[in-house]
């Protein structure tokens, strides 16, 4: 039997990471996760938890500029773990399209049994339409690549609202499932039944979404990694936000990762223009991660080392 691949797609901080932890909390199966994060330094990899072991791939995506690394650690999973599933997490600007044709490059040419099981696709409601407006070409395959579809940040939006969303949702693909229930509430039992009842779709719909494209989004995206960050005033951080949000250092997309804050605690923070949220970590390593569009990374480095001395 072929080694299964699940894809947990979804733009920047849509909550891949937080469905992977909840749904590998469950896992029955002997599987490995592939972690790819768009920036130099990963923080994802950190997050997860439990036993199933983690392969991270930085710096780029898996599905353009790091489509060799990414049949590498396929093949060498496969040799080395046997596993029966390997869960991939692409970047939050991945292409789903672009990963099922690896998995059959790497199928015909080396002979390895892969078979795409699922794609899930996660879809922040409140980010829903600015997104699709600015990044239509892969937001847009992101969803119609998925065969089930989750949605984040139900409980920020009114049932009009969202079925207005769904609606919208249901226009780029209308064969794909979409739970309408807030998955974030879901332990991973809840999850993994609602997955294994898109078992019997037949995959095979899927062929005809692959990417024919070679648009790799390394060109209009771009990142900034900082590393040992000294502490930070909690204030500080707020007002970093609030610049953020006017775009006052480009568009920034996405921002997460763990600092110091002046008390001595460590922080672990997630940025993204609809959600800002931090709660306190025990890890100790300093690192963060920003992820936009014409990112000005001079001024970002600045905010950052004046809230070191403030
Ligand atoms: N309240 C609420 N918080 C959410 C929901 N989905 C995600 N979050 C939070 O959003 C933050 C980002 O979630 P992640 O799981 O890191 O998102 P991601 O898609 O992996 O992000 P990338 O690193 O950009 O790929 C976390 O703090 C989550 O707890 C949701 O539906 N409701």
């Amino acid at each position: 039997m072929g080694v299964k691949i699940d894809i947990i797609s979804g733009f920047l901080g849509v909550g891949k990471t937080t469905f992977l932890n909840k749904i590998l909390s469950t896992q029955t199966e002997k599987t490995v996760v592939i972690e790819n994060e768009f920036g130099d330094v990963g923080i994802d990899a950190n997050v997860l938890q439990g036993e199933v072991p983690v392969r991270e791939i930085a710096s780029g995506c898996i599905c353009c500029g790091l489509v060799g690394e990414f049949q590498d650690a396929i093949e060498s999973i496969v040799e080395s773990f046997k596993p029966e599933s390997i869960i991939i997490e692409p970047s939050g600007i991945g292409r789903p399209g672009d990963i099922m044709k690896v998995c059959e490059v790497l199928s015909k040419d080396k002979n390895i049994d892969l078979e795409v099981r699922r794609i899930i696709t996660i879809v922040d409601v409140l980010g829903f339409e600015d997104s699709i407006d600015s990044f239509g070409f892969f937001y847009r395959e992101q969803i119609q690549s998925a065969n089930i579809i989750f949605l984040s940040y139900l409980r920020e939006v009114d049932k009009l609202e969202k079925d207005r969303i769904i609606n919208m949702i249901k226009k780029e693909n209308s064969n794909a499932v979409i739970i309408e229930d807030d998955w974030y509430d879901f332990d991973g039992r809840h999850l993994k039944d609602i997955l294994e009842l898109t078992n019997t779709i037949d995959t095979k719909c899927l062929e005809k979404k692959k990417s024919l494209d070679v648009f790799s989004t390394n060109y209009i995206f771009t990142s900034l990694s900082l590393t040992y960050i000294n502490s930070i005033e909690e204030n500080r951080l707020k007002e970093i936000v609030k610049q953020l949000d006017r775009e006052e250092f480009g568009k920034v997309l996405r921002a997460k990762g763990i600092i110091k804050i002046s008390d001595g605690d460590y922080i672990h923070f997630n940025y993204t223009p609809y959600h800002f949220e931090y709660q306190k970590t025990l890890e100790k390593d300093s690192k963060a991660v920003f992820i936009g569009c014409n990112l000005n990374k001079e001024e970002l480095k600045k905010a950052f080392s004046k809230g070191m001395y403030n």
